[in-house]
């Protein structure tokens, strides 16, 4: 489904790649759905059949992106400086925390979106706001209880609507790389044990809580619901 793809001169450095994630190199593209494709400026997953927009991480251009302020609202980065991000994704909301001044350790287990992450962390070493990061490859529910910082922040995978606000490839990817898998009362009653000050989870706006709570953010296709310890 996903193989690693090459731009010239670099199929060693695939070739290694290839290993450490226990995929194949794409021989026959027929054969592939996905290709994680290393190239010169970095790593990204295109569509091996579709014209789309390749996926990737990109902390330069996040860092032009002025949104995110209901994340910042309902973490309370004011007050709030250590942020465990236990669902790292492609690291998007963990360096909005991090640009509001938060120190942010992510967790992401996936390896292929973890080597993503991992890439464009090491390409924007440059960003003050990514000084602030550390990537942790692990599953969250095993590794979290080592960690107490003052807010966990979650945001698990929902299964996918037609209107859900991802780009088309990235809901695709993410869908066919992580399943449907659903451990979001695990991860937040694991988080609810950690955080000293509280714990946010990202829904979207439509779905249910995990867990009742009195204090929400709501912005048009996303909901924040904090819960304080
Ligand atoms: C919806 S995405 C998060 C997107 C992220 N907030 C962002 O801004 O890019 C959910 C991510 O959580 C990861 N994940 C789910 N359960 C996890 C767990 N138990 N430990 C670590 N990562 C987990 C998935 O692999 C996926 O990459």
């Amino acid at each position: 489904m996903i193989g690693v793809t090459f731009e010239e001169g670099l199929q060693e450095q695939a070739a290694t790649l290839a290993l450490q994630l226990d995929l194949s190199l794409v021989d026959d593209p027929a054969r592939f759905q996905y290709g994680l494709r290393l190239t010169p400026q970095g790593l990204d997953i295109v569509d091996l059949h579709k014209k789309q927009r390749p996926i990737r991480v990109d902390f330069h251009q996040l860092n032009e992106d002025r949104s995110g302020g209901d994340l910042i609202k309902a973490v309370n980065t004011r007050m709030h400086k250590t942020v465990l991000d236990a669902t790292g994704g492609l690291g998007r909301d963990a360096f909005m925390l991090a640009k509001a001044g938060c120190q942010v350790i992510l967790m992401e287990k996936n390896p292929i979106i973890h080597a993503l992450l991992q890439d464009g962390l090491a390409r924007a070493q440059d960003l003050e706001a990514v000084q602030r990061m550390t990537l942790i490859h692990a599953d969250s529910l095993i590794a979290m209880p080592d960690y107490t910082p003052e807010v966990i922040y979650l945001d698990p995978m929902y299964p996918a609507r037609k209107k859900d606000a991802l780009p088309k490839l990235e809901m695709q990817v993410f869908h066919a790389l992580l399943g449907a898998e659903q451990n979001e009362q695990e991860l937040l009653q694991v988080a609810l044990n950690q955080a000293r000050k509280r714990v946010v989870v990202k829904r979207p706006i439509h779905a249910p809580v995990i867990l009742p709570t009195g204090l929400q953010f709501k912005g048009k296709t996303t909901r924040f619901d904090v819960y304080l310890k």
